[in-house]
């Protein structure tokens, strides 16, 4: 299985609101799409370093005291496709930026363009971005790319216990 990474930075909008820092994706997996910065794994790379260092490639923002949010599995016609370890912060330094992959965008949390999302994506990132904490398991068929493929069903557990040792 690919092991992936998902961060979303928050911050209050001064009107008791959140925003969550997405990126609109120039390329690869989910070209077009929104999500939050993130990638995959480099050898010897711990999923939080990974994810500190994709949101600093991807947007330019130096992310801290990253915070276990998720464990996302995602299946591809029965099989173990990718697995994601998904992080929300509210501690970071420096202006998000546009890069050649990924285009960012403060949005508030209430606002968030899940239909220019993966179809998953508001069944579990509303009560990540409320602070919860969830395990998930997402089945897609019809072959690769994984973004090519519908998405068929899914088993969702919230307010797992993650640990905040990775
Ligand atoms: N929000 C969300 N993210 C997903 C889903 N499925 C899925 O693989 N992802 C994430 C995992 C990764 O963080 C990201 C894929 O990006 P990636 O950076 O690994 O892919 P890429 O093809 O651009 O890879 P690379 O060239 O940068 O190595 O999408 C999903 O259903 N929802």
């Amino acid at each position: 299985m690919i092991e992936t990474t998902l961060c979303f930075p928050l911050r209050d909008d001064g009107d008791d609101a959140d925003d969550v820092l997405l990126i609109e994706k120039r390329r690869g997996l989910g070209e077009g799409w929104y999500n939050g910065p993130g990638g995959k794994l480099e050898s010897g790379e711990t999923p939080r370093d990974c994810a500190v260092r994709e949101t600093r490639e991807e947007v330019g923002l130096d992310v801290r005291d990253l915070e276990k949010a998720g464990e996302l599995t995602f299946l591809l016609d029965g099989e173990g496709h990718t697995f994601c370890h998904v992080y929300r912060t509210r501690s970071f330094e420096g202006e998000p930026t546009s890069s050649e992959e990924a285009h960012p965008e403060w949005v508030p949390v209430d606002d968030v363009p899940y239909d220019r999302m993966w179809d998953d994506d508001h069944l579990w990132l509303p009560g990540v971005l409320a602070g919860n904490t969830v395990a998930g398991e997402f089945r897609f068929e019809g072959g690769k790319p994984l973004d090519e493929a519908a998405f068929v069903d899914h088993d969702l557990e919230w307010g797992v216990s993650l640990g905040n040792e990775n």
